[in-house]
């Protein structure tokens, strides 16, 4: 097989360094439609890193069955929570990536926050050719998932690295792979349910919940289940929760195989059943979606009830919260350590010519 790599501008020499930070979150449909949906699902669900089953079993029975089934039940419910702008979870993440840029910036860091899906658009691919266009030679690359698992964070690695394989000449790469005990992260998670404590009452129970994996992942070494528990656990120190005042559950499910338990839905079934008043929070997903939006806060509630549930809070995710985006600065600046994101362009500037005039010197 020929390799190719593309061709790149004329080099000049003196070009000021400029680091960039991609920001990377799953991805969402484009529109809450059967098809929009079942395009991303195709992309999603085709991604080795999800569903670790034999291409040649798992490709024929997704386009056969599970697309033709699930898009359009899964279409009707992001219409449930698609809001005048789009996806909740687009809306969230281009937000979170302008005021990420708008901190680094108070903290003197000049750098550029571009934000990329994993699936759909704008692509990591696109988003890295941008960054690069604008003259990006170093880039972070901070994925919205603050547990680390192969199902997510690694994935987005690959698609880093799949776009790297055709670059010729190729920036600086850093990758974050978890911040979920970073401390700015829990302080801002614990402060969100502290204030809605403060103005409306503590509940009886604090449900912690958090997307699911297959629980062969565990068993396979993926960290994200104690990465999940580390964070709850975090939490609840912080706000001086005792054991028996909060649950930690794993929704989510996808397919027929064993996933990570408690399972949030049957935990919202006993605890309803128990005529108990609870809160939910969802601490694994940096910014509300379907997931939250819609299993949780609507489907959650409703089984909750029905099972005799007394009172049921959603507590949103961190969204634009100011602790959630101080602690993805904090994270990223962690980072960027010695990359000179903070020397001022006065000092650059004579960097650039110092460089100019030694090329000017030298031959070639
Ligand atoms: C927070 C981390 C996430 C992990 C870990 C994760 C693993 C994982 N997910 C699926 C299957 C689906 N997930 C879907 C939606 C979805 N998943 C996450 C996050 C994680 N997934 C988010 C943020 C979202 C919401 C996207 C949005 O548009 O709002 C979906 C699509 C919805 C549906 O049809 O139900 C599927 C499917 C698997 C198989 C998996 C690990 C193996
Ligand atoms: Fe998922
Ligand atoms: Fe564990």
């Amino acid at each position: 097989m020929a390799i190719s790599f593309r061709p790149e501008p004329d080099f000049t020499h003196g070009t000021a360094p400029t680091t960039g930070i991609l920001y990377c979150n799953l991805g969402t449909p484009d529109e809450p439609t059967a098809p929009a949906v079942r395009r991303y699902l195709a992309e999603f669900l085709s991604d080795p890193r999800v569903v670790e089953i034999p291409r040649a079993l798992w490709l024929p029975l997704l386009h056969g069955v599970i697309l033709p089934l699930r898009s359009g039940k899964s279409a009707a419910k992001y219409a449930s929570i698609w809001t005048s702008d789009g996806s909740p979870l687009r809306v969230w993440t281009e937000k979170q990536a302008k005021l990420l840029q708008g901190k680094l910036g108070e903290n003197g860091h000049r750098v550029m926050v571009r934000h990329a899906m994993r699936y759909g658009s704008p692509s990591i691919a696109s988003q890295l050719d941008a960054l690069k266009a604008e003259g990006a030679t170093r880039i972070l690359v901070l994925p919205a998932y603050p547990q680390y698992s192969g199902t997510t964070t690694a994935s987005i690695v690959d698609a880093v690295t799949q776009w790297s394989s055709r670059i010729r000449h190729l920036p600086e790469i850093r990758f974050v792979n978890r911040y979920h005990n970073d401390e700015g992260y829990i302080a801002a998670l614990a402060r969100k349910l502290e204030l809605f404590w403060r103005a409306n009452g503590r509940p009886e129970q604090l449900v912690m919940s958090f997307h699911g994996v297959p629980e062969r992942a565990l068993h396979l070494g993926d960290p994200y289940h104690c990465e999940c528990y580390k964070t709850a656990r975090l939490v609840a120190g912080k706000l001086g929760l005792a054991q028996q005042d909060f649950t930690v559950s794993f929704q989510s499910r996808f397919g027929k195989a064993k996933w990570l338990e408690p399972y949030t839905d049957a935990t919202l079934r006993t605890l309803g059943k128990k005529g108990a008043r609870i809160d939910v929070i969802c601490p694994g997903f940096t910014s509300d979606c379907l997931e939250t939006l819609e299993e949780i806060a609507m489907e959650g509630r409703h089984t909750f009830l029905q099972a005799g549930g007394k009172e049921f809070r959603y507590i949103p995710c961190l969204n634009d919260d100011q602790g959630g985006v101080a602690a993805l600065a904090g994270v990223a600046e962690r980072h960027l350590a010695g990359w000179p994101t903070r020397e001022t362009p006065d000092k650059e500037a004579l960097e650039r010519s110092r460089t100019l005039a030694l090329a000017r010197g030298a031959s070639h």
